[in-house]
């Protein structure tokens, strides 16, 4: 099992100060919520973590090695990524799209195998779109396509998870079994981060997080001790109302 740890680390977001430098170190077993408004730079965090964006400054350790002296493939059979936004460059099927998972273990012209194709069925039985297989990725829903991205990175089975907005588009059961396998990958072993735009499932799933002003300033510890009404509200610029629902706190914004 990997873990991901960033030294020093200011994430590069055009025109903006340097802000906070980022020493976190996100173990096996760990579920990390990031949570900032609107521009803060999560998604700018998570593909600098990934290696898609070189860091202005410090650097990140993806099982003690710089992610830079890694190769592509190397990365990928480690480190997973759930995209927010996703453009389909040629037409493929929903197992097409899982197997795609499979690529960083296969060489250039290996074709899947029996076990390629039992990981990703598996993954699209997980996520409830098994029954989608054949279908046009381009012809699925918003949430069902948020489903075989998840499904996809199941299939790739990393020990890191990187999941920006992983619960975008899906409703409200799909969003807790996504939760859920979040979970579950943690509980295997894995560490996980997401960003995350609701603080409720942050409270009910994350151990960590990791607050991202727009300013660049940035502060992470244990849930508890970060999801404090005082600090949501300055980050949000947003008045909350806190209650207790099932022994964790819920957050609604007021007037
Ligand atoms: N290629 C680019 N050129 C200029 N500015 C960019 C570029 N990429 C990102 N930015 C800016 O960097 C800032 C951080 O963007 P990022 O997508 O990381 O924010 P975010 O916290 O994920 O936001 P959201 O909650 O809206 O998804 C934004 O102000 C964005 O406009």
């Amino acid at each position: 099992m990997s873990r991901l740890v960033t030294q020093d680390l200011i994430i590069n977001v055009p025109e903006r100060r340097d802000g906070t430098a980022l020493n976190i170190a996100i173990e096996p077993g760990q579920i990390w919520g990031v949570l900032g408004p609107n521009g803060a730079g999560k998604t700018t965090l998570l593909h600098t973590l990934a290696g898609l964006n070189a860091p202005r400054s410090g650097q990140v350790l993806l099982g003690g090695q710089p992610l830079e002296t890694l190769r592509r493939r190397q990365i990928a059979q480690r480190l997973g990524m759930v995209f927010q936004e996703r453009l389909d460059g040629f037409p493929a099927t929903v197992l097409e799209t899982a197997l795609i998972g499979r690529h960083p273990y296969l060489s250039l012209w290996q074709m899947e195998g029996a076990d390629d194709y039992a990981r990703a069925e598996a993954a699209l039985e997980q996520l409830d779109v098994a029954h989608l297989r054949d279908r046009l990725v381009s012809t699925l829903s918003g949430g069902e396509r948020q489903r075989v991205a998840v499904a996809t990175v199941l299939t790739q089975a990393p020990s890191i998870w990187l999941a920006d907005e992983p619960t975008n588009h899906l409703d409200l059961h799909h969003q807790s079994a996504v939760m859920a396998l979040m979970a579950q990958q943690a509980a295997q072993g894995s560490a996980v981060m997401m960003c995350l735009h609701d603080l409720n499932l942050a409270a009910r799933w994350c151990d960590y997080i990791l607050l991202l002003y727009p300013s660049g300033e940035a502060c992470w510890g244990p849930r508890d001790t970060m999801l404090v009404p005082s600090a949501l509200e300055r980050l949000y610029q947003q008045r909350l109302a806190t209650v207790q629902v099932n022994g964790a706190p819920v957050f609604v914004p007021i007037q």
